[in-house]
């Protein structure tokens, strides 16, 4: 990477004339996150090591042990590019309540965010405008690329503000290991693969570069698998949205506006919530006859407050403001996907529908290969019939096939094809032995399961049972 210039700290009493521009941590007038703050602090973090006098250090994260250093607050360091040379100084959040009236975009917000600001010659205006920001953007680009950390937001409620927090995400789980019908897999793979090349599609057709899928199924057949095995594969960061904490649609709208491209956003469970949208929606419909902005509460009796409204949420999707941001995928999860508002799963909004669902024997072949490294087995083909006859979730087989008492040896290591010494020997018996109890014990459960339902009496036969016999009465 081409470096833009040396630094050093250096306070010169002479300053005219010069051009100082500003960079804002947050950008007023748009409400979203300022990047040009963020590309120029990651840039001086490159740069200003060698002359600041006062640094900052934190720790990024607890798997790296690199503390990451930047500028202390009205320290500032000098920088030179192509003969010309410039300052910058990083300026505290203040308090805008030191006088006069204040007009604030972001509500409830009295303080000035944190700045950054240049100082140079009034005649190098042009060479920083033109080549060094534009520079210093490009190496922040090429830095993140380098040193991509994927996150995991989630968004709370602060000071009456809502805002994303993010840790680190390296979620386990990747297509290979996702059980579930290969054809369909590769379909959204393919599907996948076409979304994140489809820039030029999109801006052709004119549709925002956004993409909608639907996960539905019953709990524990890996929708939240999936989520992860996307992530993974588009190396994408994701936005877990909790509509319990969105004060408001303007809220929702910010959180929104704050998300970044390539990223994922995820609305789990959205029955529970629609539910709610549903049921206020259809109560006050009568009332006004318009089911289109009516304000809803969310269920949690916590937060009585909360108003997101089914237009807000529709809005969210793929309203006007949906297209500020590109290369987005919408994720909603349910385990009802029957009781869904139409509104919110009509194609455009949802452009895939995903069902997740039992385990047959293609997903368990799967999870055999991925937890006992075999592809065949005696028992194979009785619980291929045993799971074709009860509904078993990938999470309960996934659970009878974990190794018990920490038994993780005879699976990780190589065996040879042919194994010759004492030690290749015996770790293929400990492996046969493993998979031996393994699988036996599911198709212990797996009868067990099928005796159940078949012992189940049926709702007719429990009508007749309540029923008096009308001969006898
Ligand atoms: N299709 C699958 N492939 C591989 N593993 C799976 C699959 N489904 C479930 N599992 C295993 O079961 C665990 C629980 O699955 P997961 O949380 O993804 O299910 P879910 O459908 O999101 O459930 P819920 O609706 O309760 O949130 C996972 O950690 C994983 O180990």
């Amino acid at each position: 990477m081409r470096r833009l210039g040396t630094s050093s700290v250096a306070w010169f009493p002479w300053r005219c004339p010069t051009s100082t521009p500003t960079s804002r941590s947050l950008c007023p007038s748009t409400l979203q996150r300022n990047m040009l703050f963020d590309a120029i602090s990651a840039y001086l973090r490159s740069v200003c090591l060698d002359g600041a006098s006062k640094l900052r250090a934190q720790l990024r994260n607890n798997s790296n042990d690199d503390p990451l250093i930047s500028l202390e607050e009205n320290q500032e360091v000098a920088d030179s590019f192509e003969g010309a040379r410039m300052w910058w100084r990083l300026f505290p959040k203040t308090s805008k309540k030191r006088g006069g009236t204040i007009i604030s975009f972001l509500p409830g917000d009295s303080d000035e965010p944190r700045s950054l600001r240049l100082v140079f010659h009034k005649r190098h205006r042009q060479l920083v405008l033109n080549s060094y920001l534009p520079g210093v953007v490009r190496q922040w680009r090429e830095l993140i690329a380098k040193n991509r950390q994927r996150l995991l937001f989630t968004n709370h409620v602060k000071d009456g503000k809502s805002m994303w927090s993010n840790v680190p995400y390296n979620p386990p789980s990747t297509f290979d290991l996702l059980a579930m019908e290969p054809a369909k897999k590769v379909e959204i793979m393919d599907d996948l693969r076409a979304f994140q090349k489809g820039k030029e599609y999109h801006s052709k057709v004119g549709k925002a570069w956004k993409r909608g899928y639907l996960l539905h199924g019953p709990p524990g057949t890996g929708k939240t698998t999936m989520i992860g095995a996307m992530a993974n594969f588009l190396d994408y960061d994701v936005y877990d949205l909790d509509l319990i904490s969105v004060l408001n649609n303007a809220d929702l709208r910010k959180l929104f506006l704050d998300t970044t491209d390539k990223s994922i956003i995820v609305i789990e469970d959205i029955d529970a919530i629609e539910v709610e949208l549903t049921t206020n929606r259809k109560g006050k419909k009568a009332a006004n006859g318009d089911d289109k902005h009516v304000v809803i509460g969310l269920s949690d009796k916590n937060h009585d407050k909360s108003k997101v409204t089914l237009s807000g949420l529709l809005n969210f999707i793929d309203g006007l403001w949906s297209a500020c941001g590109s290369e987005r995928i919408f994720v909603f999860t349910t385990n009802h996907v029957d009781h869904l508002d139409p509104a919110l799963t009509r194609r455009g909004r949802m452009d895939m529908d995903i069902e997740m669902s039992y385990c047959r024997f293609e997903a368990f072949k799967m999870l055999a290969k991925n937890y006992l490294n075999i592809t065949e087995h005696s028992l194979f083909s009785e619980i291929e019939g045993l799971l074709s006859e009860t509904n078993t979730t990938p999470a309960d087989v996934a659970d009878k096939l974990m190794p018990r008492n920490g038994e993780i040896g005879p699976l990780l290591d190589e065996i040879d094809e042919e194994p010759v010494d004492r030690d290749s020997i015996m770790l293929r018996y400990n492996r046969k032995r493993h998979a031996d109890e393994r699988l036996e014990s599911l198709v212990e459960t797996l009868i067990m399961k099928r005796a159940k339902m078949n012992s189940a009496t049926s709702p007719m036969e429990e009508a007749k049972e309540e029923q008096p016999n009308a001969e006898e009465s």
